[in-house]
């Protein structure tokens, strides 16, 4: 289980100020600053200053700072990588990983930072359990567009067992997983059923690209208050099975064993981060 909650991760353009200064007042758990797709090719050079100057100002508080630098095959990875080596964030992206040496090459570079990386081409897809336990990754962040351009597929559910097997990694190494974005940032009951839809199939958050997605992810990834109060009675409930030297207690007609508890410990936790999060 995580310590600190990743319901919402927008991306800001590195290279844009307004954003990078709107993004010091917003409620997301993740910031993704981005130095690749959201930045021109003729503004890429600057948006490392940019991006160096914002982080040093600060002002983004306790949430969690990742970059995403261009891919190390362009002409911009390498010099990106030492920027970010240099700048006050928390971890460094790597667009379209492809297998654990394409870590190994970023991980040559900035020696220091965990490494997130970008699950987005049939290949990385198909090397998943690899890379997500090579020891300096933290998280994966589904590219979904970039996926489904190369598999030129054409609707989310011809991706499902891409995501599927990117979270079954991402389990199994015990790393975080972050759902794709949703693209028409104007349309909230998409979004609000695209949310839904990845968290239950278990990713911890959302990927965004608009400040006015955020209250969506956050609700949709966060526990609610019946599963809260759920939780907390299933506790109580099999304390007491426990006590009575039961290993089985029954909880609004449905059985509760300690595998349940552990979910249950777990919403608590993730309910108490997320809390200390938006008072810090
Ligand atoms: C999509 C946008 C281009 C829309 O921009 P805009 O028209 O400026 O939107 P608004 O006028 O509604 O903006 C309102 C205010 O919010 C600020 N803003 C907008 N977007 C962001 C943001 N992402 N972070 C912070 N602040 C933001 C504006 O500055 C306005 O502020 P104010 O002036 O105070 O009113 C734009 O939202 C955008 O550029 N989004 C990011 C796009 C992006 O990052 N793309 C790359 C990541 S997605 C990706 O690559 C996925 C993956 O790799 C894959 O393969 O799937
Ligand atoms: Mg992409």
């Amino acid at each position: 289980m995580h310590s600190r909650p990743y319901r919402s991760a927008l991306y800001i353009p590195g290279s844009k100020d307004r954003a990078l200064e709107k993004a010091r007042g917003l409620p997301v758990d993740v910031i993704l600053f981005d130095l690749e797709d959201a930045v021109s090719p003729d503004a890429k050079v600057a948006a490392r200053d940019t991006l160096y100057a914002a982080l040093a100002d600060g002002g983004y508080g306790p949430r969690l700072k990742i970059v995403r630098i261009n891919g190390l095959d362009t002409e911009w990875g390498a010099a990106d990588a030492a920027a970010v080596a240099a700048m006050d964030c928390d971890a460094i992206l790597l667009p379209k990983v492809n297998g654990p040496t394409d870590v190994d090459a970023l991980a040559a570079l900035v020696p220091d930072l965990p490494i997130w990386a970008m699950m987005e081409t049939p290949e990385g897809v198909l090397n998943a359990a690899s890379i997500a336990k090579h020891p300096r990754i933290a998280g994966f962040v589904l590219g979904t567009n970039d996926l489904a351009k190369d598999l030129n597929s054409r609707t989310r559910a011809a991706l499902t067992m891409a995501l599927q097997h990117c979270l079954l990694a991402a389990k199994a190494a015990g790393i975080v997983a972050l759902d794709g974005v949703y693209n028409a940032f104007k349309d909230e009951d998409g979004l609000r059923a695209e949310c839904a839809e990845g968290r239950d199939m278990g990713f911890d958050g959302k990927t965004l690209i608009h400040p006015a997605q955020v209250a969506i992810a956050n609700a949709a990834f966060g526990p609610t208050e019946e599963e809260i109060d759920l939780a907390r009675r299933q506790i109580e409930a099999f304390e007491v099975a426990e006590a009575e030297g039961q290993g089985v207690a029954v909880v609004d007609g449905r059985i509760v064993e300690n595998l349940h508890i552990v979910t249950a410990r777990a919403t608590l936790a993730k309910a108490e981060a997320i809390a200390a999060l938006e008072t810090a």
